[in-house]
C-alpha cells in the first residue's frame, strides 16, 4: 500500500491462557479516521495498546512508518500519538504545563517545545484554558487536552481509544469534530463500540470480534453489507393486513398506525416494485414507500455470527 503508516502482521496476544487477539493483519495509510469497531471485550484495547507499544505482543509484527516497533521502539513511537481509554492526565498541572511535559516526554526538540505546545493548544481549542488546572476542566475539555497530548509531537498516526466515552451529547459532537479536524493531515485509528460514532467520523472500518478481524473496508461497504429487508408503506385506503400478506415476496406485516405498515420482505427489488404496482392497481392510495436499510447494529450482529461459523 502506498504511504503505509501502520502495518500489522499476524498479530496475536495471549493473557495467561486466553487469546485476546488472534492473527490480525491490516494496513493504514494516508489521512482520515479509521474506526476499530467491536463489542466490549472484542480485543480493541489490546490491539491498540500493542500498536502503541504499551503492551508487547505474544506473536506478530507491527511497523510504524516502516520501523519495526519491537526492534526499534523509540524511533517507531516518534510517529505515534496515543490517547488511552483512561486519560493520562496529571490533574495538578495547568494545561500548558502538562502539554510541555508531554512534549518533553515525546522528545520534541527543546527549541521547538513552545511552538509545538502552542500549536496543539490552538488546534484542540484549549488555548484560552492554558493556565487552568486540569482538575478544573470539564470532561469534554479534559478529553480535548487528552487529544492535544496525543498530537503535541505532530505524529503521522494517532490512536484514540473510546474518545467520547462518558461525555454528554454536546461534548460528543465537539470531540468528534475535533477528531475530524486533527485527521485532515494524519491517520487516526479510533476504537469504539458505538456504531453511530463510526458513521459520524470514519472513512473506513475494521471490525474485531472475539479477537479476530471480521470486516475491513469502507463505511459504504459496511453499510451495504446486508440487503434491506423491510419496507414501510403508507396507504390512504389500506386493505386488510391479510391482503398485504398475500403479496408475493412479503413475509410479514406489522401495522404501525391505521395507515402505515412495515412489511418484512425478501430483499428483492421486484417485491418493492410489486407493492407499489399493487397499491396503484387496487387504489390503496399509496402515499409513501420506503426501503429500510438494516441498521449497523444488524450488520454488526450478522458479521459476528457469520465469522463464528
Ligand atoms: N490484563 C488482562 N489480563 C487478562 N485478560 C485481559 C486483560 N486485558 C484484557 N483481557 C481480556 O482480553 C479480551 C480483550 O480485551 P480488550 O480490553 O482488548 O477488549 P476491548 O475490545 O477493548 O473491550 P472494551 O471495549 O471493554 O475495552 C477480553 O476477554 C478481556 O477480558
Amino acid at each position: 500500500m502506498e504511504n503505509t503508516i501502520v502495518k500489522v502482521e499476524n498479530l496475536s496476544h495471549r493473557y495467561a491462557a486466553q487469546w485476546a487477539v488472534r492473527d490480525i493483519n491490516f494496513e493504514i495509510s494516508g489521512q482520515g479516521v479509521v474506526g476499530l469497531l467491536g463489542t466490549n471485550g472484542a480485543g480493541k484495547s489490546t490491539t491498540m495498546n500493542i500498536i502503541c507499544g504499551v503492551l508487547k505482543q505474544t506473536k506478530g509484527e507491527v511497523y510504524i512508518a516502516g520501523v519495526n516497533l519491537k526492534d526499534n521502539p523509540v524511533a517507531a513511537k516518534r510517529n505515534i500519538g496515543f490517547m488511552p481509554q483512561k486519560l493520562p492526565l496529571h490533574y495538578d498541572f495547568t494545561v500548558e504545563e502538562y502539554l510541555t511535559y508531554c512534549a518533553d516526554l515525546r522528545m520534541v526538540e527543546k527549541t521547538q517545545v513552545k511552538k509545538s505546545v502552542a500549536e496543539a493548544l490552538e488546534r484542540c481549542g484549549v488555548a484560552h484554558f492554558r493556565d487552568r488546572l486540569l482538575r478544573n476542566l470539564s470532561g469534554g475539555y479534559q478529553q480535548r487536552v487528552g487529544i492535544a497530548q496525543a498530537i503535541v509531537h505532530n505524529p503521522k498516526f494517532v490512536v484514540l481509544d473510546e474518545p467520547t466515552n462518558g461525555l454528554d451529547p454536546n461534548q460528543i459532537v465537539e470531540v468528534r469534530n475535533l477528531i475530524k479536524h486533527i485527521s485532515t493531515d494524519r491517520a487516526v485509528l479510533l476504537s469504539t463500540h458505538i456504531l453511530t460514532e463510526v458513521q459520524a467520523t470514519c472513512r473506513e472500518i475494521k471490525m474485531i470480534e472475539e479477537g479476530q478481524m471480521v470486516f475491513s473496508g469502507s463505511l459504504e461497504m459496511f453499510n451495504n453489507y446486508i440487503e434491506p429487508n423491510t419496507l414501510v408503506v403508507t396507504l390512504d385506503a389500506p386493505p386488510l393486513t391479510e391482503v398485504l400478506m398475500t403479496l408475493e415476496g412479503v413475509k410479514s406485516v406489522e401495522q404501525l398506525t391505521p395507515y402505515r405498515f412495515r412489511l418484512g420482505y425478501d430483499g428483492e427489488k421486484k417485491t418493492a416494485q410489486r407493492v407499489a404496482a399493487e397499491s396503484v392497481k387496487n387504489e390503496w392510495g399509496l402515499m409513501e414507500l420506503v426501503v429500510e436499510k438494516s441498521s449497523l447494529d444488524a450488520v454488526f450482529a450478522r458479521l459476528s455470527k457469520k465469522n463464528n461459523h
